[in-house]
């Protein structure tokens, strides 16, 4: 049977490269992008739709991007469809040794409060020397194309900042199920927007409860701006720590970290198509429950946020080895 791709990754066939080449200028266009994935042709299971569209140009290293069919109706077992799927891909991917296919695709997505620097830095992981540079913001686009290699494998990187709060829960529903890496992206000069990143790591979470099929790394932009930080790095670490997952700080205008962060990204999302990494279950995942952190989350009594939590858990154990141990696992991004 053929399987229709989305304009979008037919669009990627013609455009590898490793220059930052503009797929969309305007959200609309990536959200009919969605909405067609959303309907697959006639007869194909959507599971299975979109395992084809995470295959993506070359048809290997799927596991990972993909819309499986969504409305609010068959949103409970979209779960089960990603992660039937991926897992199928991960054997794929483990029956080729240890490699996966030369470029695999793998959609990265940003998210984060506004002004925290994600499409600076999305510049910057898509290629750009220039990101602030004085023209940099009519260089912008909301998704980039990358060919990179990472341990000596070919990896096609497609990064996306098409993250908007304003924009519709169905969309942003949509966005969930489409990356492979999350990059929760904070300012550390904003303590709020540590919270925020929490929150949307516990929204992934939900959106995708198996660790396996979703990457999470926690990101302290403007590493920069020292004498404005408000965020310290045991801070961040232990948030990334509640969150189970990696954490980075990273700097645009120095460019700092932002290679380590592209290349962690890939790292994580192959160590999970290979069943290595994200062993934590859904319950594990997020500490406490997956409501935790999130703003939206269960009526009555205001939980605390993840970042209250952390700061909390750095004021008890702070100068506990054990813990100190662990947050600095959070930190190798080459390791599950
Ligand atoms: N010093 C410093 N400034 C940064 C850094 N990253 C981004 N900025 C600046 O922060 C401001 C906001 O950056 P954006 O990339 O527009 O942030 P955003 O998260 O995409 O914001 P929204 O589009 O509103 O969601 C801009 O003025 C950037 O120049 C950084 O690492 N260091």
């Amino acid at each position: 049977m053929t399987l229709h791709k989305s304009d979008k990754l037919r669009s990627l066939e013609r455009r590898r490269g490793s220059t930052p080449l503009p797929l969309a200028h305007q959200r609309r266009r990536q959200s009919a992008a969605l909405q067609q994935r959303a309907c697959p042709p006639d007869g194909l299971d959507p599971g299975r739709a979109a395992a084809a569209g995470a295959r993506g140009p070359s048809g290997g290293g799927g596991g990972g991007g993909g819309v499986p069919a969504r409305s609010s109706a068959a949103s409970a077992s979209a779960g089960e469809h990603r992660s039937s799927w991926s897992s199928e891909s991960a054997d794929s991917v483990l029956s080729g040794g240890s490699t996966e296919a030369a470029g695999a695709v793998y959609r990265v997505l940003l998210l984060g409060d506004a002004g925290v620097g994600k499409s600076s830095l999305a510049c910057v992981l898509a290629g750009s020397e220039d990101a602030m540079g004085s023209d940099w913001e009519a260089d912008l686009e909301d998704t980039y194309e990358r060919t990179v290699s990472v341990d000596g494998n070919e990896a096609t990187v497609v990064i996306l900042d098409t993250w908007d709060q304003d924009e519709s829960a169905w969309f942003r529903e949509q966005s969930l199920q489409l990356g492979d890496a999350f990059l929760l992206v904070f300012s550390v000069t904003e303590r709020s927007s540590l919270d925020r990143a929490a929150e949307l790591g516990s929204l992934v979470r939900r959106a995708r409860p198996h660790p396996r099929t979703a990457a999470l790394i926690l990101v302290g932009n403007k590493s920069d701006l020292a004498r404005s930080r408000e965020v310290s790095v045991e801070e961040g670490r232990a948030v990334a720590l509640l969150l189970d997952c990696k954490f980075i700080e990273t700097s645009v205008p120095l460019h700092h970290n932002a290679e380590e962060l592209l290349h962690g990204a890939v790292r994580q999302v192959r160590l999970r198509r290979s069943g290595r990494g994200g062993s934590a279950g859904p319950a594990e995942a997020v500490p406490g429950g997956a409501r935790d952190g999130d703003a939206s989350g269960a009526a009555g009594a205001r939980r605390p946020s993840l970042g209250e939590r952390a700061r909390r858990l750095l004021g008890r154990f702070g100068r506990l080895s054990s813990v100190r141990a662990k947050s600095k696992s959070c930190h190798d991004l080459s390791v599950p």
